[in-house]
């Protein structure tokens, strides 16, 4: 059994995280939040702040009634009628908490308060004594405790935990600390305070510096045994220590930290995205743990590595917090390694390192249009490499179609015939219909257009078009395929690709080369 101590974690994403402006969340939307989070096996839930309103009473309720493996809590200013709310809509918990809170910085007890530091001495012990009325299990803040004097600080908490705080929660609540000095508040608290080991102590960052998970990893390396924090980092303002980097800075650098958390890490993702959809609040794609990137590589150098061993560029598993696996990003930073293994994966081998090359050169050329290649693209790319492979009598060289509303279609074309480059011009009533006829002119197939079919390989205005032209001359029919992210490109090369196989046994002589 490990011999580490276990660092709380402590969910505030239906009370804090909701203080987002535009994060408001219905009864049945924070149970299913509170339900994730019982998955994740946090050991608190701060469910809301009961007193605020008729709502936030029921759902706190609501939460109490339907998590039984998380402790909930409900959060409370040191007034009588706040607390007694709380413990009401705690009543049915398995395990109830009750957390409430003073300012305790000269700025907040002066202009926000009006009351005299004795004044917040005696509310904080007289709500912490209100409280224990309901449960054992209290927890004190003193708000703004990263902007309040030390000594000051160390008077209220000795006086909270003779009152019978269970908890000290030291916040930061405005996200004004850096890391060093947030570390030696916590180190000096504890050693200060004569009663400090009575009970634990926690704290709460704001992410205003974007210091919110730094800070508080500082004060557990100096003795914080309870973390606050959201899914996602959600909160006030810039919001609050996110819960998965807190999680997963832990449980990775087990030789930093003396203590580890029971957090089940492969629900972090889906609580995540719930909480994301739930919200409407995105994740940026590079954010740690939960952002769409987090497990994705895309340039070559990287994913050479990684295909030699994953750990050359990852520290976590993907796995681990819930992404089904990593993933290797087609794009134009790829390099062949990648590439040639992807196709592998897809069940397309190159039997030489030619046909390999060429492939490769064919992909960087789509990279450049295109921003990510999907494995549609690939398996495109390659028949149509495949197509070309077996019948290359024509080329496609030079296209330029012209179309304005109230004018006539045309294409100005160029293409290899037989290893020659010839040039036409047609009109037509679309651009594919002119295209069309001007390689006609150039190839003389004299056949039949019996198909004519375009699908977007994957999905966005970006996506490549995939063409399939089916041509029939005296009952034999072929199909070309033409793939490119201009699908007037992609119809010609389907034209030209079904032309080839069409005349690939007959006399080069037939062709009626036409030069403009
Ligand atoms: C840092 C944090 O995140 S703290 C939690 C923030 N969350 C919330 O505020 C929850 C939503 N809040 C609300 O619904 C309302 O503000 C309520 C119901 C709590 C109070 O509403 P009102 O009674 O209308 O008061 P109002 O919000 O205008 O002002 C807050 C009052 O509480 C006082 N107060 C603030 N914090 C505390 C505290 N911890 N203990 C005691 N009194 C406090 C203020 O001094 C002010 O008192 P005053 O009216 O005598 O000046
Ligand atoms: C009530 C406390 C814990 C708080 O939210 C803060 O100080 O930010």
């Amino acid at each position: 059994m490990s011999q580490k101590d276990k660092l709380i974690v402590f969910d505030t994403t239906l009370r804090d995280g909701e203080q987002s402006p535009g994060a408001s969340m219905t009864l049945d939307e924070k149970v299913r939040i509170a339900k994730s989070l019982e998955r994740l096996r946090v050991d608190v839930i701060e469910a809301g702040f009961p007193n605020a309103s008729q709502g936030d009473f029921e759902s706190v309720r609501a939460v109490a009634r339907s998590v039984r493996e998380s402790t909930i809590c409900g959060l409370a200013r040191a007034i009588n009628s706040d607390i007694d709310r709380c413990g009401e809509a705690l009543a049915d918990a398995e395990s109830a908490r009750i957390h409430t809170f003073i300012a305790t910085s000269p700025i907040h007890m002066q202009q926000k308060l009006r009351m005299s530091p004795e004044e917040v001495v005696e509310r904080a012990v007289a709500a912490v004594k209100r409280a224990r009325k309901w449960t054992d299990n209290v927890e004190f803040s003193c708000e703004d405790a990263g902007r309040s004097e030390l000594d000051y600080l160390c008077r209220v908490i000795e006086q909270a935990i003779k009152a019978g705080a269970r908890t000290i929660n030291i916040p930061d609540t405005v996200g004004y600390n850096v890391p060093s000095q947030f570390g030696e508040t916590i180190r000096q608290l504890l050693e200060r305070i004569p009663n400090a080991d009575q009970a634990v102590f926690s704290v709460h960052c704001h992410n205003d510096l974007g210091l919110a998970v730094a800070n508080s990893l500082e004060a557990v390396i100096n003795g914080a045994r309870q973390v606050e924090c959201t899914i996602n980092g959600l909160g006030e303002r810039a919001g609050n220590a996110s819960l998965e980097e807190l999680v997963m800075a832990v449980r990775t650098r087990q030789d930093v930290f003396p203590c580890e958390t029971h957090i089940y890490t492969p629900e972090i993702v889906p609580a995540s995205r719930l909480v994301s959809s739930i919200t409407g609040f995105a994740v940026q794609p590079n954010k740690a743990i939960v952002g769409a990137n987090a497990f994705a590589h895309e340039s070559g150098i990287h994913q050479d590595g990684m295909l030699k061993n994953r750990e050359t560029y990852e520290i976590m598993r993907a796995e681990d917090v819930g992404w089904k696996t990593n993933k290797m990003v087609m794009g134009k930073h790829s390099g062949r390694n990648a590439f040639k293994t992807r196709l592998e994966e897809l069940g397309v081998n190159f039997e030489t390192n030619e046909e390999l090359n060429g492939a490769f050169a064919r992909f960087k050329e789509l990279a450049d249009k295109k921003h990510e290649i999907f494995d549609e693209d690939l398996q495109a790319l390659v028949s149509e490499t495949q197509h070309e492979k077996e019948d290359d009598r024509f080329e496609l060289v030079y296209l330029k179609t012209y179309t304005e509303t109230g004018e006539t279609p045309s294409a100005e074309l160029t293409l290899k015939v037989d290893g020659q480059e010839q040039q036409t011009t047609a009109i037509g009533s679309g651009p594919v219909d002119a295209t069309f006829k001007a390689i006609e002119q150039l190839v003389n197939t004299g056949s039949i257009l019996q198909l004519f079919s375009i699908n977007a390989i994957t999905q966005g205005t970006d996506s490549q078009g995939e063409v399939t032209v089916r041509l029939e001359k005296g009952g034999r029919i072929v199909n070309g395929l033409g793939s490119d992210t201009d699908i007037v490109i992609a119809s010609a090369k389907a034209y030209v690709s079904a032309a080839s196989k069409l005349l690939a046994n007959t006399p080069r002589t037939h062709l009626q080369a036409v030069n403009v």
